[in-house]
């Protein structure tokens, strides 16, 4: 799974500094961090409607929309996925309830 995400980081890295006439990546890159934030945001929403339609086909496009973006967020930060899947590593085997419980209180 991660030679996936590794090809597609690679890919936004280098596809940013493109001709943005020619690239999705370099047009949206153009626009700014906000405009990318937002298309996370858009594409968060329509994977919630696919998933309450009870449409997984729908699901599976709106969930790559969503990682795609959420990729080109991380790249403008110029943060590694690989950071957010050790973060995952590192939480593998801690109950979320748990985890939550042994939070220091407000
Ligand atoms: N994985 C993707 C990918 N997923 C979605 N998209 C694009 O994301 C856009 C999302 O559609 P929207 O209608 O929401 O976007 P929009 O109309 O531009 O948005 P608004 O301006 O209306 O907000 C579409 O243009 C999709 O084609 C992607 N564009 C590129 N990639 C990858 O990035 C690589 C480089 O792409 P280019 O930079 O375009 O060559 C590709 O080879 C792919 O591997």
């Amino acid at each position: 799974m991660r030679a996936t995400l590794q090809t597609l980081e690679q890919t936004i890295r280098q596809r940013r500094s493109a001709d943005p006439s020619a690239s999705y990546v370099a047009k949206l890159a153009a626009r700014g961090r906000a405009k990318i934030a937002q298309k996370v945001g858009e594409e968060a929403v329509e994977a919630v409607i696919a998933a309450m339609a009870d449409d997984r086909q729908d699901l599976i496009g709106e969930s790559a929309d969503l990682i795609f973006h959420l990729m080109m967020l991380l790249a403008d930060l110029d943060v590694p996925f690989d950071a957010v899947l050790d973060e995952l590593d590192r939480r593998e085997g801690v109950s979320g309830i748990a985890e939550k419980a042994a939070r220091p209180q407000d």
